[in-house]
């Protein structure tokens, strides 16, 4: 069953085209991320969705319910939709609970069940219930926001980078916090942000964004994994990205002769090396690089690296237990195949990223 579906949606403000034909399945009780950088239309396709606005274009449908097609809109109020915005925006000068208590019907308000319910759904000790929203930490006010969204039992909620503003340990907390209430309210959820790593640990499904359409949509690991080109890979974390020459399935580069996940590239390409696929040694075989800088995070580091003979510039994801020392020399190992990307003079009419990888 899918919960929302968005077919060739257009938008344009002006004469500026914001969103190109977006097509979206958004499966019921999933959470789908939209993910893309700023200003590529992520707040605008949410907004349609809402009904806040109407696509120049295309058609809408929730569950059964079509909210939008053919210039004919449900109005917001009518489409049993919740949304959590960037802050909150919760009635300051009322408690939480008149805050929740808002999407709730009167029989549900006298019994105070309901609220009860929606506090530890979200994880809020049901004593801040008294408190007004000054007195909440930004987290907290977020998991009111989403309460008071999911209070009325909505079909889809829908939820606009809710975590932007926190810092980040409460930004992890908040959002693993928000992820189970969604899961355990059974809730349809679309969620918009620019970050991906809330992406790629929130959502059961990622949809990326880039300059108005979706360029690939699939769960986590298969975006990270298997980027359908070499710009989403950019965008998803870091990526050495190599010039080579493949030649049945092998990729000669300069980190050595790798495996190619993608048998149908063949020719001049990029390959896609991640970070942690590389380890580095002080002995034995592989090409050599000289470790520039080291970012220690604690449970691990990036170690930054230029590649002998050519100079290219590599980063190395490890373990913080055994890190070289910078100014070091190394040699440099692939652990795991690799994808492949024809360089652009070698696609020919073929639309980018088209039959390039395979997906799971
Ligand atoms: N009401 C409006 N009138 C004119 N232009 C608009 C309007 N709303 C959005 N835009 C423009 O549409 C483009 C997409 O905006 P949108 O807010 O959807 O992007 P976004 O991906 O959500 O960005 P961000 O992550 O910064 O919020 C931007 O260039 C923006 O300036």
């Amino acid at each position: 069953m899918t919960a929302l579906t968005v077919q060739g949606v257009t938008k344009s403000f002006g004469t500026t085209r914001v969103l190109h034909g977006v097509d979206l399945d958004a499966p019921a009780r999933g959470l789908t991320a939209i993910l893309g950088p700023s200003g590529c239309g992520k707040t605008t396709l949410l907004r349609l969705i809402a009904g806040f606005a109407d696509p120049d274009t295309g058609t809408i449908t929730l569950g059964e319910q079509t909210v939008f097609a053919g210039g004919r809109s449900v109005p917001p109020q009518r489409r049993r939709i919740g949304y959590v915005p960037q802050e909150g925006a919760l009635f300051p000068h009322q408690s939480v609970a008149a805050n929740i208590a808002f999407g709730l019907s009167r029989r549900e308000r006298r019994s105070g069940h309901r609220l009860r319910e929606l506090l530890d759904l979200v994880g809020l000790d049901r004593e801040i219930a008294g408190r007004n929203p000054h007195e909440l930490s930004g987290g907290q006010q977020q998991r009111v926001a989403l309460a008071r969204a999911l209070a009325p039992e909505p079909d889809l909620v829908l939820l606009d980078e809710p975590f932007s503003a926190l810092d980040a340990r409460r930004r992890d907390d908040t959002r693993r916090a928000v992820a189970a209430a969604l899961r355990a309210a059974g809730a349809t959820a679309v969620l918009v942000t620019h970050d991906q790593a809330e992406a790629l640990s929130m959502a059961d499904q990622v949809a990326i964004m880039r300059d108005g359409r979706l360029v690939q949509i699939d769960r986590p690991a298969t975006v990270y994994r298997q980027p359908r080109d070499a710009g989403i890979a950019r965008f998803l974390g870091e990526a050495v990205l190599l010039p080579a020459d493949v030649i049945d399935g092998k990729a000669r580069c300069a980190l050595g002769t790798l495996v190619v996940r993608t048998p149908s590239v063949t020719g001049p390409a990029e390959v896609l090396v991640r970070p942690e696929q590389l380890r580095l040694r002080h002995d034995g075989d592989g090409p050599t690089a000289t470790v520039r800088e080291i970012s220690y995070y604690g449970h691990d580091a990036a170690v930054r690296l230029t590649l002998h003979p050519d100079g290219l510039p590599i980063t190395a994801r490890l373990s913080g237990t055994e890190l070289p020392e910078p100014g070091s020399e190394v040699r440099v190992t692939v652990t795991s195949d690799v994808l492949a990307y024809p360089t652009p003079d070698t696609r020919g009419s073929r639309p980018p990223g088209e039959a390039l990888v395979r997906h799971q």
